[in-house]
Parts: C-alpha cells; sequence; structure tokens
C-alpha cells in the first residue's frame, strides 16, 4: 500500500492525528533514563536514547497515527548515535507506527538519490516510512527522492511553511505575485498530480507549522492531494484551534507533531507534581491523551 493510503489507514485505526516527536536531549531526560547512563560516552547516551525512545513508542503505539524521529538528536552523539536511530525507527515500524524520520535532508539530483535511497523504505538501512526534504535546490533536488517513493512505497514531507519565527525571511518573500512558500506548494502538487492514491492523497506531503494558521488554511486549498505534516503545536505555541484548517472534511489530511510536550512531559508545569521524573512514562502517556483530546474536531 502507499505511503499516503497507509498514512490514512492509521489515522483510521488509531483514531489520532498526533504524530509524536522523538526529540531526545540528554539534559532533559527523566531521571531513571538519565542515571543508568555510566560514564560521559557516546556510547552510554545512545543506549539512554534508544531506551527512552523505545519505551515512549510502547506507550504511545496503537493510540497515534506516527512517530517523527528527529535525526539530529542522534547525530549529535556520532556514530553510536545513528545506530540508536535505526534501532528506534525499526522499533517503532515493529510497533506498528509510521516513521516520518525528520532530517530536513537535498542536496542535488544524484546526491538527493543517495539520502533517498539512506532513509526511505525496507531497503534502506535507515529504513522510515517518510522522510522531511528541503525545496531549497529545486524540482530536480525532489524528483529522485519521489522516483524512490514510487519504489519503495515511501513518502516525503517538503518544507513549504516552517514554524520558526524567521522561516519567513525567504519562505513569504514573493516574486511573480507570489510567495516562495506557495511556489514550493505548486511543486508539491504537481509532483504528486500522477501518484494520487485511494486516500486522495499522495507521496508528496508538506510540512506548514502550526504557529501559521492562516498560511496553513491557504496551503491546505493549495495542495488538496497532500498529506501536511504540521509541527509547532504545544511547545511553540500552536494550539487545537490553530491546526483545524489543516484536515479535509474527513479529518483526514494532516497530521500533528508535538515533541518536547510529550516526551518531556513529566517536567511540565501541569504534570509535574502528579508524575514528576519516577512516573515519566505515566507523563507521556497523559500528555498523549490530553493531546488526541483537543485534536478530536
Ligand atoms: O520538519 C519538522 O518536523 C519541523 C518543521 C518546522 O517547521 N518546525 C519544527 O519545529 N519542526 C520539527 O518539529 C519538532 C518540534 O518540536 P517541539 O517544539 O518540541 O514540539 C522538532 O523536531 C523540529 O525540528
Amino acid at each position: 500500500m502507499s505511503f499516503a493510503d497507509r498514512l490514512a489507514a492509521a489515522v483510521q485505526t488509531s483514531g489520532s492525528v498526533t504524530c509524536v516527536g522523538l526529540d531526545p536531549r540528554k539534559a532533559q531526560l527523566p531521571a531513571p533514563i538519565r542515571d543508568q547512563v555510566v560514564g560521559d560516552t557516546p556510547d552510554a547516551w545512545a543506549a539512554a536514547y534508544t531506551q527512552f525512545c523505545t519505551e515512549i513508542i510502547d506507550v504511545v503505539a496503537g493510540r497515534v497515527a506516527c512517530v517523527k524521529p528527529q535525526a539530529a538528536f542522534f547525530e549529535q552523539l556520532g556514530p553510536a548515535g545513528m545506530v540508536s536511530l535505526g534501532h528506534v525507527i525499526a522499533h517503532a515500524r515493529k510497533a506498528g507506527l509510521l516513521v516520518i524520520t525528520d532530517g530536513k535532508r537535498n542536496d542535488i539530483g544524484s546526491t538527493a538519490t543517495a539520502y533517498a535511497d539512506a532513509y526511505l523504505g525496507d531497503a534502506s538501512p535507515w529504513g522510515s516510512d517518510s522522510l522531511t526534504v528541503s525545496p531549497y535546490l529545486g524540482r530536480d533536488s525532489l524528483e529522485p527522492f519521489v522516483e524512490v517513493c514510487d519504489a519503495r512505497q515511501a513518502g516525503i514531507f517538503v518544507l513549504v511553511k516552517t514554524s520558526n519565527p524567521g522561516g519567513g525571511l525567504l519562505q513569504d518573500r514573493v516574486t511573480d505575485g507570489k510567495s516562495v512558500y506557495a511556489a514550493v506548494a505548486d511543486l508539491v502538487t504537481e509532483l504528486n498530480a500522477a501518484r494520487i492514491g485511494k486516500s486522495g492523497y499522495g507521496p508528496v506531503g508538506a510540512v506548514v507549522g502550526a504557529t501559521y494558521p492562516e498560511q496553513l488554511a491557504e496551503m491546505r486549498a493549495a495542495m488538496p492531494g497532500a498529506w501536511i505534516l504540521i509541527p509547532g503545536f504545544g511547545a511553540q505555541g500552536g494550539a487545537a484551534d490553530d491546526v483545524k484548517a489543516g484536515f479535509d472534511a474527513s479529518g483526514l489530511g494532516a497530521v500533528v507533531n508535538s515533541s518536547r510536550h510529550i516526551i518531556f512531559a513529566h517536567a511540565r508545569p501541569e504534570y509535574k507534581d502528579k508524575f514528576g521524573d519516577a512516573k515519566w512514562l505515566d507523563a507521556v502517556s497523559a500528555a498523549t491523551d490530553e493531546m488526541n483530546g483537543q485534536l478530536r474536531f
């Protein structure tokens, strides 16, 4: 089944549009995980990241649509971290969760093929269902990813309108009456055109931040065949009302990512006293329920 159709099935089966972001950070790991790190070595931290992420996966499996490991936090640990990333991706997929690896990769076409080959589908070393991709190098840098998506039933999420405050410097720039982000959206729509599956969606998704609700509505209309990954919910200030416009009439078409507010929920003021470090997984569970509840429109 195509990635787009699998994502639709994952949303329908789990009854959730939540994507749990797996962004492990040394300083914020809960004490029961941090205490097991003996010696400040990349191997020890990598083992802690694997344990932290796989325990989260076991708690959220079946209750959310997907997970999004952020490669940067694993890369920070060097080779041991990249091995950990592989374990985390494999564990999530075994648990029945779709994996969006967040690498924001891209390069000239022939190198783009290498990135796609590294991350997309069962045949790749990091075996992910999908990958976040930068559009900055243009159409011929995206096409190799789409070809690998076709061959391996995988997907990509192209950065269209990012959640960060400074994204507008380039993305909002208007040329020939059109913003850069709208031009990227047109490219997404073109690349999907001949690839729309049963769910009504194609393999080329888009990233649009929860911090820009008006542009999210505009982008939903501009890319009717694209799944939208909406980051910026929770820790960056995005709320349920801000993401509503990302969904189609049947509640499909978007998944909403939250990383810190779920994985480090034990440290949030509203959960700290109730759960704290000792019951950090209960805090993950409660934060997942809370987000699922907020996103039931
Ligand atoms: O591609 C992304 O996932 C992404 C795009 C974007 O525009 N903004 C954004 O925050 N992200 C990622 O989404 C996650 C947000 O994390 P929290 O702010 O902790 O929920 C991080 O992994 C970011 O790298």
